[in-house]
């Protein structure tokens, strides 16, 4: 899916800036291009605080690549566009161009790494009035630091020219792997893994108060060792997210006729700490009678997603799009628990829920047209029931008004206590064996990588880099 954008003012009411009322009416739908690819609309701005960016990355401590280009800093006191090669170029997005490339002069000791450089042309963008956007993007790569989200190794200036050094992806993205399997859909396992991985990063993201916004399978890269990365932040949104603790009123002694546990009540702000939350349950054993005793605690738990943040901006991938983006009624972060249950739906049946013969009837089926799941084949009693989880799933994640979606009152939690992720091990997720889909993975591993690299001539690769020759941007 390709990008649409049409770059206006900035709507967001949780950033800093200004509120500005969308155009009435919704006439962007005749103007945007589409591409052959689903694309993504954007309507939003941020201002940009480089001194975000966090050189600090305690997941990446004992990783080669973040250590090679932390020593050419300490020992140059600079990384810059000469210190890399450019090696072939990876694809080409809205903003500018991704390359593959590694350090030129390997630091020694250490092995030679694989690169992700993306190459921007302020200068078109500025044009094309999409730089804050390269900027915000730029701003929230400098935040972060997971297993399942990319690492900015470097940031530099060249020219006109802005270039983030990332985390090399060899495997492609799901959307790619997912036209290579049978049926063009994944296995439920394996469905459920993919989700389970990128659910992590959207948490982790919220936690951050940011609002990813442009969840699809072509933003789910595929890392070398079959770990999902997220990519793409150019459309997300910033903003302030302030803990929470929701409280239920004391669950007292089983065995107490007044016992009554209400429905949450929101009790903010707090200090978040992070101790156990949950109510627990003892059993008792005396004269040999088992009886089952409530211990009494308040139930409590700690919200940490952007759950207040409303933006009107417009912003997604049409067949990704929450209703309350189309309406443009203000959105917050339930249109990424929306995407996560259309991309879930994608990876299961092979297409969107929505998706119509335009991208306006596609639209309208998203406001209007119930949910339904096209009949499939299971070959077992085990995965039916396990069919009927997520459907019961995607049913919660897709229901229309946000409010009543699930993951809107308390984020990612609520999600991952459903049935159909029952069993899965979040805590220990990266250490599990990945599925073995076919992704790019196994051309890569077959071919030794060697048909990975150069792709520039011996002479390219070796010479000076010099900016006009290399950046055929656009
Ligand atoms: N870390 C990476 N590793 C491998 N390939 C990557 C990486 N980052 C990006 N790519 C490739 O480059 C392409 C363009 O990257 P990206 O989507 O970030 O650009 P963009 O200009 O922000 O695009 P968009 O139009 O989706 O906003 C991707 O589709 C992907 O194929």
């Amino acid at each position: 899916m390709a990008t649409i954008s049409r770059d206006e003012s900035d709507y967001d009411s949780s950033c800093s800036s200004s509120i500005t009322v969308p155009d009435s009416s919704r006439s962007w739908m005749s103007n945007l291009s589409f591409g052959s690819r689903r694309s993504s609309v954007s309507v939003c701005s941020s201002s940009t605080d480089t001194s975000l960016l966090s050189s600090h990355k305690p997941h990446k401590a004992n990783q080669a690549a973040w250590e090679a280009v932390r020593r050419l800093r300490s020992s140059i006191g600079r990384v810059g566009l000469d210190h890399f090669r450019l090696l072939r170029r990876l694809g080409s997005g809205d903003l500018g161009n991704v390359y593959l490339c590694q350090i030129r002069n390997p630091v020694v000791g250490l092995p030679q790494c694989l690169y992700a450089m993306k190459v921007v042309d302020k200068e078109a963008l500025a044009i094309r009035k999409k730089l804050q956007r390269a900027e915000m993007e730029k701003e929230i790569l400098g935040m972060l630091d997971h297993p399942f989200l990319p690492t900015l190794y470097a940031e530099f200036e060249a020219s006109h020219y802005s270039c983030l050094v990332m985390e090399f992806c060899p495997g492609g993205d799901l959307y790619a792997a997912r036209q290579r399997q049978p049926g063009k859909r994944f296995s439920i396992s394996s469905a459920k893994f993919y989700a389970a991985e990128t659910l992590l990063a959207i948490e982790y993201l919220h936690m951050m108060g940011i609002i990813y916004r442009d969840l699809k399978p072509e933003n789910v890269l595929v890392r070398e060792d079959g770990h999902i990365m997220l990519s793409d932040f150019d459309l997300s949104l910033k903003c302030d997210v302030v803990p929470e603790l929701l409280r239920a009123k004391r669950c007292s002694e089983a065995n107490d006729k007044d016992a009554k546990c209400s429905t949450p009540s929101c009790v903010a702000p707090m200090q978040p700490v992070l101790s156990c939350f949950s109510a627990s349950k003892q059993r008792k054993k005396a004269n040999n009678v088992t009886t089952i005793t409530e211990r009494v605690y308040d139930v409590q738990e700690l919200v940490a997603e952007p759950i207040h943040a409303c933006s009107k901006s417009f912003v997604g991938t049409h067949e990704y799009l929450a209703p309350e983006v189309i309406s443009g009624q203000g959105h917050g972060s339930a249109v990424d628990w929306w995407t996560f249950g259309v991309f879930l739906y994608e990876m299961l049946y092979g297409r969107t829920p929505f998706k119509g013969e335009n991208n306006e009837k596609t639209l309208i089926n998203i406001l209007k047209q119930p949910l339904t799941f096209p009949k499939i084949g299971v070959s077992s009693g085990r995965e039916f029931e396990e069919m009927v989880k997520v459907q019961d799933l995607i049913s919660k994640l897709l229901v229309k008004n946000p409010k009543k979606r699930i993951g809107s009152l308390k984020g990612s939690v609520e999600i991952k206590r459903h049935d159909f992720f029952k069993g899965v091990n979040f805590a220990l997720i990266r250490s599990v064996r990945p599925p073995e889909v076919f992704t790019d993975l196994h051309k890569i591993r077959s071919s030794n990588r060697a048909n990975l690299l150069p792709k520039l001539s011996k002479k390219e690769r070796e010479e000076p880099y010099q900016i006009p020759h290399h950046f055929d941007y656009f």
